[in-house]
């Protein structure tokens, strides 16, 4: 197994603050990762390092088999596949859904002067084909509902065969319907062997998908935990990396976490939820 991610002691300061404190995490080929943790607690940053998008402050950081600070970014870019809010919004209105996932292929987002050959063309049909989204291929960006918005993204992020495919909140907006349906995509892109290396952000467990191997939970920049998700996500490290009392279920595969207090679940994850049993 080769090394996909390598950090050790990242440390990334913006305006004086420490969003990544001391970061020593590393992925290879065939890992499975999800990136669990509060609002505010870097996982995003941590995933714009891993798209070799930012430059830790300090420490070393290798994406890929290479130096962050001594690649060229433009050249290990292309080999990774992203979605995230902002790469969303980059892209334009007025774009076709095909447009929108064949421009991975040169790592643009927007169409311009680009060629395409019949192989990309195949290539981006069978990822709209895979992501249920075949139909769409003619429309604009612009005129999709969230989800299906989100599926684009998926395919796109796919369109380069990405050696790292870091997806950062692919279901954040979707009704339970829309989730479901992508949490079950992922959970089958997660089991075919031929994927690359994955990490997915989240903020909630019950959008973990089925085969995901490895968990880092993530607080004020540090990781709290991280190693394989049966060891890590366990009713102590998610309390911790949440700062309440929480119960951790995995039921066929699927992961669920309630709020817990003075020993009753209470089936709530959020702090103003939470009612004393008293
Ligand atoms: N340029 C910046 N200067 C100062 N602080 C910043 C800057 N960019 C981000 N931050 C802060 O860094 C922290 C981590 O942000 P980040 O977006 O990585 O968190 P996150 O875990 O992804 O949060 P969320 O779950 O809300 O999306 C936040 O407190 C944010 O306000």
């Amino acid at each position: 197994m080769s090394d996909v991610l390598e950090l050790a002691d990242v440390t990334l300061v913006r305006s004086g603050n420490r969003l990544l404190d001391q970061i020593t995490w590393s992925v290879s080929d065939g890992d499975r990762w999800v990136i669990l943790g509060p609002n505010g607690a870097g996982k995003t940053t941590l995933l714009q390092i891993a798209a070799a998008q930012m430059h830790p402050t300090s420490g070393y950081a290798e994406v890929l088999g290479e130096l962050l600070g001594a690649v060229d970014v433009f050249e290990l870019r292309p080999r990774i596949g992203l979605t995230s809010a902002a790469l969303a919004e980059r892209i334009p209105r007025d774009e076709s859904v095909l447009d929108v996932v064949r421009t991975a292929a040169y790592a643009v987002v927007g169409r311009w002067r680009e060629a395409y050959d019949d192989i990309d063309d195949d290539r981006a049909s069978w990822l709209l084909e895979r992501m249920g989204i075949a139909h769409l291929s003619g429309r604009t960006f612009g005129t999709l509902s969230e989800g299906e918005r989100k599926r684009t993204q998926l395919a796109r992020a796919l369109m380069a065969d990405p050696e790292l495919l870091l997806l950062d909140e692919p279901t954040a907006g979707l009704d339970l319907g829309g989730r479901e349906t992508l949490v079950a995509t992922m959970g089958e892109i997660a089991a075919d062997p031929a994927s690359p290396a994955t990490v997915l952000v989240t903020h909630h467990v019950e959008e973990i998908p089925t085969g995901f191997t490895h968990a880092l939970l993530l607080t004020g920049g540090r990781v709290v935990a991280a190693g394989p998700i049966g060891d890590t996500l366990t009713d102590d490290n998610l309390s911790a990396c949440f700062g309440i009392a929480l119960r951790v279920t995995h039921d066929d595969g699927r992961w669920g976490a309630r709020a817990v207090t003075d020993g009753v679940t209470i089936g709530s994850r959020s702090s103003a939820d939470v009612v004393s049993s008293e």
